[in-house]
Formats: structure tokens, C-alpha cells, sequence
């Protein structure tokens, strides 16, 4: 007799019971095949629709190697995106200059201005005369002419960008730049004899030899990705290029993934050409088709046009600098002249909108309106609190208007616009505000998709009540698309999606996620992809999601500060013993300044935090805490107490970090190092919103000061050390020891978690067990509580003294 209980539930026998298990393992089964069957003929559909409506579909059919070099250059040319520039793209070109440092295509070009010559005739060739590629090439000079400075040949733009870059930006602000009058910019200063050539010409023929120094180097790394034949002379000053074995014949640099890289065929006569969709993120996604190179000079020979193209768009620059400078004279007030009534939108929408108080539009939203409206994928960079909300959910009801008028024949709607963002407070907020613009729209409902709560309950609702458009949590949402069939079915009617936070989004953490999801969605799609910051490795990754002539709107400008100028930021070093006891004295001194304070505490992490607040809540302090680890119900009463009212302190994880609205936050405090650059500005974004001022504190031990150099470029002062008094210290030793031992412990074992994955910090296993062990001490425990040894092995903390494992 085989093992295990005769008896089974219900009275059954083994047998019955191993059937009943295999009838209902069957029937799983078939439900998963009919459900992928239902997924797979919905693509079809959307695949047939798609092919009936060419207009809206991407170009098809092979793209020539100029039309994908000239692809290339566009996006190089877009205002901001000179931070596209991979460290790695290599030096320019070698120009050939007579020795009076103005360019030749700049002299001819004088030349021909004496003569009457139109402007636009220059040639590229007239530019640059290249040395016959298989020519050993002249080591370059590493001083410009006249000895006073870097000559174009020696530029180097891994060592030089970041000079350039500024300097790049304030050229393409300010059209006077090259005007004889600022002969001490830093253009005529880092480049004499480029800024000495411009000048020469004024400003309009200034103009065009820019755009030719410009399209020289958009050209040169066009060319050097298009293959070696174009690469120019790699040797730079210390030999490293010219040793290091190039890649050859290689295309798509673009946010390729590693494997993409490694292709093998690249390398060989003939080039791999790859094409991403503008939809989806994975390699089965890509076309890879074999051509020949053709010679670089014979695909490019309208240079006229791409000069009259090139001047065109420093107009646009232009137009938009003198925008940019009314935005700051005006002491960065958020609102612009612009009404929503000029901006196109329905009727009711502005009515909705006047009625909740929006008459005038954000700088965000005067800029981001209109290119949404048109249809085209944006990529918005604004700073925090400035209306970026609005400015994607205008542009989503307007395509679900658009699209309702062709698609009335579904019983149940298609979901027509699809925002994410990455924290649940965050899609409740942009539910709410949804819910407030389609007042007047009868018919048109909003609902968000969030984790936490009960699956079938989400799914009960999105059925009955009108969802055309969705705000969801990539999580919850992935759950939706793999589990229901008819929720994909009515994904595939999407007319545009929206990623908030998109950096966050695109981030390691959430992009696995973001693929799939982005991969199960129809591609004759609008895109629109907002953040307050953008990193540059994401801007890249974003192109991968945008179609390829997305446009970038960035009304933070480059090299400009990025956190709202009204807000005081300053640092405070403090070793870790007496942290508690200094958040706990900034929030007195603040309450005892400001009648209605409402003040936010970051912490690193849900356990710290929970310990925080209990802490402060033993201290008397109106307090309250939100973080991962609290139920979404609570949470959201919580986030909704808060949002309304005034003389609150909320202690938070960095599930409030991005783009929750709390109004009339007077400071915000950090407490340790926030992961990263861009966490320190949105968290910090949170106070000072909608132009207003507001304070920002970091707290540090001073170990962690390192951080500093992160966000160096911001405007952070000392704040000069307080004294404590010993009866307040001691209150607070009294207040930390109330804490439950178990919670100090998991806090323990969280900061330890925290730290180790801060790569500047989890290097050092050592050193990372003294700091622990001092923070261990700091919130009252004797000595470290002990690990799981499978954790302390996962984190790389075994046999590291000062780390003991549970036996
Ligand atoms: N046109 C407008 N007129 C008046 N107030 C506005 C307007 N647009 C937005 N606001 C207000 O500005 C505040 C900030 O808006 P929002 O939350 O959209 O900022 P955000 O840029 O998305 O911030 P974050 O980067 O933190 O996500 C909100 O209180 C909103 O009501």
C-alpha cells in the first residue's frame, strides 16, 4: 500500500481525489489556452485594423542608410539633447583650417556673403576636406590656433562635453551669443577661433557656420556609428581610443540592450540595420536586414537643405529661449498668459477646468498642449509641482473624445487612454483630478488599477462602470493584462499611453514590467512620457518606447537648477546617535516658527519610518505615517488627511516620494541618503509646489556627506548646527526606548538592507556592518540582532565580522 491518508476530503478516495485534482488541473489548462487563443486573435485584429489605416502606422518598408543617418542627426538636433552624447562617441572630425582659425566653409561663406551669394548654397564639402581613409591621418594639434586655446581637431568629446554642453546651451538661448559684443562668453573664451570666425559674420552668417561646426559633429558620430569607414582618426591625446579595438560596423546605439550589442554578424562588409518598434522593447520585435554601404558624400548631398533645415530649427531655439526668458523674468511665476480656452480643447473640459479654479495654463502645460493635441509623442522634463498632471490628462480625455466619435458600437468601451505611475498614491491623486476635468462629460469615466486591492473586485468594477480611461500601478495592471483575457481585448482599442515619473518607470526596478505591458499594447499609439528629472541613461531607454521624431519639451533648460528656485535647501551633518533626537528638534523649531506647518519626514526605509513615528507620536507631535507596509486602506485615509489639512507632520517611506500633491507643504526633511540624485529632487519637490516657497532640510551622518557631490550643483547650504539641551535629549532617549523591540530589529535589518544596495556604501561589507551596528546602537539595541543566514548570504554578509547569523 502506497503511503498518505485513505481518506480524503468530501469522503473521497485516493483515486477519486487524484482524479478530481487531474479534472481540475485539465480545466486550468483549456481556461489558459482559450485565454491566450482570445489574446492572440485580438492582436490579429488590432493587426488587420492597423494595416487598413496606413497613415497611422509607423513607416514600413527598408529605410536608406541616409534617411537613418539623417534620423540620427534630427534627434541630436533637438533643443536638450545634446546630452544625448555618449561618452563613448569619439572625437570629431579632423577640419582642415587655415591658420587664421575661421573655418574654410566660414570663409567661402564670408566670401560669398561680399558677393551676394545666397547663404544657404554652402557645401558640406566646402566645410571639411577629409584625408583619404586608408592614410595614416596627422596626429592633431592639442592647441588651437594662435596657441590660445583647444582647436576643433583637439576636441575630445569625452573630455570636453561638459564644457561644451553649457555653453552649447547658452549659445542656443541666447541668439546674440556670437555677437561681437560678447566676445568674453565662454564661447569666444573655450573656442577663439570658432567664436572669432562667428563674429566675423554677424549674426546671421554666425548662424549658419555654428550649424555647419554643429552638423560636422552630428555627422561625425552619424558616421562613426554608420561604420569604421567613417569613423574619423580615433587617436586621441592619450592614445586610449587609438589602443582600445573599435566595434565596427554597428547600428541602432540606441538604448541597445547588452545582447543587441554583441551581435555577431556586425563587423562584416555588409551592415545590420535594426529597427525598433515604436511599441515594444524586445528583440523579437526587431527586423534585422542585410544591405550595402553606400558611399557617405553620396547619400548626403543636399547639404542646402539640411542648412535651411538647420536654421529653421535654431529659430525655433530662439523662439523658445525668449519664451524661456520670460518664464524667469517673471520671477518663475507658474502661470502663463495663455488660456485654455486658445489651447483646442472641448468646450466642457475648459468648463470643468474653470470651475476647479485652472483658467490660465502652467509653463508645462502651454508647452506640452499643443504638441500632445497634435499627436505626436512627447517627452516633458518640467519641475516638480508646476501642472505636469494636467498637461498629460488634457491631451487623454481629448483622444477619448477623438475616439469615441468612430468607435460607438462596443457594449463594453475600449480603454482608450492608459496612464502609469509608479506608486498608488500617485494613481488615486490622478484618478481624482481626472474625475474633476471630465465633470461635464457624461458617458466618459476614469477608474485606477492599483495593488492592494481584491482582483475580482477591481475586475467586477472596471465591467459595470464606464472605463475609458485608466490610471494604473504597472504591477496590478501586468496582473490585469496576463490573467484577463477581455481586459487586454479592451486594451487593444489604446489611443494613447502615458508614463508618469517616466524615469521611475524606465528605472531597473519597474522595466521589466513596463515591456511587458508596453508589449501587449496596440502600436498605432500616442505616447507621452513626464518626469521632473531625466537622467540621461533614461532618456536614452525612453527613445525605445517614443517614436523615433518624438519631441523633447524641457522647460527646466539645461544646466539650469532643477528644483523650484523658492525653495530654501539646506544640509545638516550629524552623526547617527543623535539623528531622532535632531529630527525631533527641526520639527519643534519649525511648529514653534510657523503657525501652519505641514511637514513631511522621508525615511529610508518602511521599518525606520515606522519607527519614526512611533518615536514622534510618544513625543506629543501631530503625526501620522505612510508606507509600504500599511494597509492601502489606511493609506489612503491617511494621504487624504493630510492632503487636507494643516498642522500635520506625515513620516514617509519613498512611496510619497513622486508626484503626490500635498498643497502647502512647509518643509520637507530627509532624513539619510535617498538612493539617488533624482530621489533628493522629487522628494524635496514636494514642498514649494505651484510656485510657492518652502524648506528642505537633509539630514546626514557624517559618513554619508559623500552624497553631497551628487547634488552639488544645487542650491544647498550648511545649516548651521543646533545645540540640544539635555532634558529634550533625554525625553527622546525616554521615547526610543517605548519602541518594540521587534520593530527596532526589522528597522535594523532594513537599514542594513537599504545601505548594502547603495553601491557607494554595500562596497565596503566592513564597513557597512560598523555603520549598521551604529545605527543599531542609535535606535537602542545593544547589540546587532542576528541575520538568516540564507539573507545575510544573499546580501554578501556572510562570515563579515560584526554580522551575526541566527543559528
Ligand atoms: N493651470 C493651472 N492653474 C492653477 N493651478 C494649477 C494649474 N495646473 C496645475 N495646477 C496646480 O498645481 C499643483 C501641482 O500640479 P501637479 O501635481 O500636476 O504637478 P506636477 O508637475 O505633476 O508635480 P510632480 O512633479 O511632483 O508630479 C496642483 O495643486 C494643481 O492643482
Amino acid at each position: 500500500m502506497g503511503g498518505g491518508p485513505r481518506t480524503f476530503p468530501g469522503g473521497l478516495s485516493k483515486w477519486q481525489y487524484k482524479r478530481m485534482h487531474e479534472k481540475l488541473a485539465r480545466q486550468k489548462q483549456r481556461g489558459l489556452l482559450r485565454h491566450e487563443k482570445q489574446l492572440y486573435l485580438a492582436r490579429l485584429r488590432s493587426e488587420i485594423r492597423a494595416s487598413r489605416l496606413p497613415a497611422a502606422q509607423p513607416p514600413e518598408g527598408p529605410t536608406t542608410s541616409r534617411a537613418h543617418i539623417s534620423a540620427l542627426a534630427d534627434r541630436f538636433r533637438r533643443p536638450g539633447a545634446e546630452d544625448l552624447w555618449n561618452a563613448d562617441d569619439g572625437p570629431l572630425r579632423r577640419a582642415k583650417r587655415p591658420p587664421t582659425g575661421i573655418p574654410p566653409a566660414a570663409k567661402q561663406q564670408q566670401q560669398r556673403l561680399g558677393s551676394g551669394e545666397p547663404r544657404g548654397g554652402a557645401s558640406w564639402k566646402d566645410w571639411e576636406e577629409e584625408p583619404a581613409l586608408d592614410q595614416p591621418r596627422p596626429r592633431r594639434e592639442a592647441i588651437g590656433p594662435g596657441g590660445k586655446g583647444p582647436s576643433l581637431a583637439a576636441f575630445n568629446p569625452r573630455r570636453e562635453y561638459r564644457t561644451l554642453a553649457p555653453w552649447f546651451s547658452r549659445w542656443s538661448w541666447c541668439p546674440n551669443v556670437c555677437h561681437p559684443s560678447v566676445v568674453g562668453s565662454p564661447c569666444s573664451e573655450n573656442w577663439p577661433f570658432l567664436a572669432g570666425g562667428l563674429t566675423k559674420f554677424g549674426n546671421g552668417s554666425g548662424e549658419t557656420a555654428l550649424a555647419l561646426f554643429h552638423q560636422e559633429r552630428l555627422y561625425s558620430v552619424a558616421a562613426r556609428r554608420f561604420g569604421r569607414k567613417w569613423r574619423p582618426d580615433s587617436s586621441d591625446e592619450d592614445g586610449e581610443a587609438a589602443s582600445t579595438p573599435k566595434r565596427d560596423l554597428r547600428f541602432g546605439k540606441f538604448g541597445a540592450s547588452s545582447d543587441e550589442d554583441s551581435d555577431s554578424e556586425s563587423g562584416h562588409a555588409g551592415a545590420i540595420r535594426r529597427r525598433w518598434s515604436s511599441a515594444a522593447l524586445r528583440n523579437c520585435d526587431m527586423k534585422k536586414e542585410r544591405r550595402v554601404l553606400k558611399s557617405y558624400e553620396e547619400e548626403n548631398n543636399d547639404f542646402a537643405g539640411r542648412i535651411r533645415e538647420l536654421r529653421e530649427e535654431i529659430r525655433n531655439r530662439e523662439v523658445l529661449g525668449t519664451e524661456r526668458r520670460r518664464y524667469e523674468s517673471r520671477g518663475e511665476s507658474l502661470l502663463t498668459s495663455k488660456r485654455f480656452d486658445e489651447c483646442g480643447i472641448s468646450p466642457l473640459t475648459v468648463k470643468a477646468l474653470t470651475d476647479a479654479g485652472y483658467v490660465q495654463t502652467t509653463v508645462v502645460q502651454e508647452a506640452a498642449l499643443p504638441i500632445c493635441l497634435e499627436g505626436k509623442d512627447v517627452l516633458v522634463k518640467a519641475k516638480t509641482g508646476t501642472g505636469k498632471s494636467a498637461a498629460f490628462l488634457l491631451p487623454a480625455i481629448e483622444s477619448v473624445l477623438n475616439a469615441m466619435k468612430t468607435n460607438t458600437n462596443h457594449r463594453v468601451s475600449p480603454i482608450f487612454a492608459l496612464v502609469i505611475c509608479p506608486t498608488r498614491e500617485l494613481a488615486i491623486q490622478l484618478t481624482a483630478e481626472a474625475n474633476v476635468l471630465l465633470k461635464y462629460h457624461k458617458g466618459i469615466g476614469v477608474q485606477s488599477l492599483i495593488g492592494g486591492t481584491r482582483f475580482k473586485v477591481d475586475q467586477r468594477r472596471l465591467e459595470s462602470e464606464p472605463c475609458q480611461i485608466l490610471v494604473a500601478t504597472p504591477g496590478r495592471l501586468l496582473d490585469h493584462i496576463e490573467n484577463k483575457s477581455s481586459f487586454s481585448v479592451r486594451l487593444m482599442g489604446l489611443k494613447l499611453l502615458v508614463l508618469d515619473e517616466a524615469d521611475h518607470l524606465l528605472d531597473l526596478g519597474f522595466r521589466k514590467d513596463i515591456e511587458k505591458i508596453v508589449d501587449s499594447l496596440p502600436r498605432p499609439r500616442q505616447t507621452l512620457l513626464f518626469s521632473a528629472t531625466i537622467p540621461k541613461e533614461v532618456r536614452r531607454v525612453s527613445q525605445l518606447v517614443l517614436k523615433r521624431d518624438h519631441i523633447f519639451v524641457d522647460t527646466v533648460g539645461l544646466g539650469a537648477v532643477e528644483t523650484p528656485t523658492k525653495v530654501q535647501q539646506s544640509c545638516l551633518l550629524v552623526p547617527h546617535e543623535l539623528h531622532f533626537h535632531m529630527v525631533h528638534h527641526l520639527l519643534r523649531e519649525h511648529i514653534d516658527r510657523e503657525v501652519d506647518y505641514k511637514v513631511i519626514v522621508f525615511c529610508t526605509t518602511a521599518m525606520v519610518t515606522e519607527f519614526m513615528y512611533i518615536m514622534l507620536r510618544d513625543l506629543k507631535l501631530n503625526v501620522r505615517e505612510i508606507h509600504s507596509r500599511k494597509p492601502q486602506l489606511y493609506r489612503t485615509r491617511i494621504s487624504e488627511e493630510f492632503r487636507d489639512s494643516n498642522r500635520l507632520i506625515l513620516v514617509t517611506s519613498d512611496v510619497s516620494t513622486r508626484g503626490v500633491n500635498y498643497p502647502d507643504v512647509t518643509l520637507v526633511i530627509q532624513v539619510g541618503v535617498p538612493p539617488d540624485r533624482e530621489h533628493y529632487i522629487h522628494r524635496l519637490g514636494r514642498t514649494g509646489r505651484e510656485g510657492k516657497s518652502g524648506k528642505g532640510i537633509i539630514l546626514l551622518a557624517p559618513w554619508e556627506e559623500y552624497f553631497l557631490n551628487e547634488i552639488g550643483d544645487l542650491p544647498i547650504e550648511k545649516y548651521p548646527s543646533p545645540d540640544i539641551d539635555q532634558e529634550m535629549k533625554q525625553k527622546v532617549d525616554d521615547s526610543i526606548k517605548i519602541v518594540d523591540m521587534s520593530i527596532k530589529e526589522a528597522a535594523y535589518h532594513a537599514w542594513l538592507g537599504y545601505y548594502n544596495s547603495i553601491p557607494d556604501v554595500g562596497r565596503d561589507k566592513t564597513m557597512l556592518a560598523d555603520l549598521a551596528k551604529r545605527f543599531g546602537v542609535s535606535v537602542g539595541l545593544e547589540k546587532p540582532p542576528a541575520l538568516y543566514r540564507k539573507t545575510a548570504l544573499k546580501m554578501g554578509l556572510k562570515d563579515v565580522p560584526g554580522i551575526r547569523i541566527r543559528k
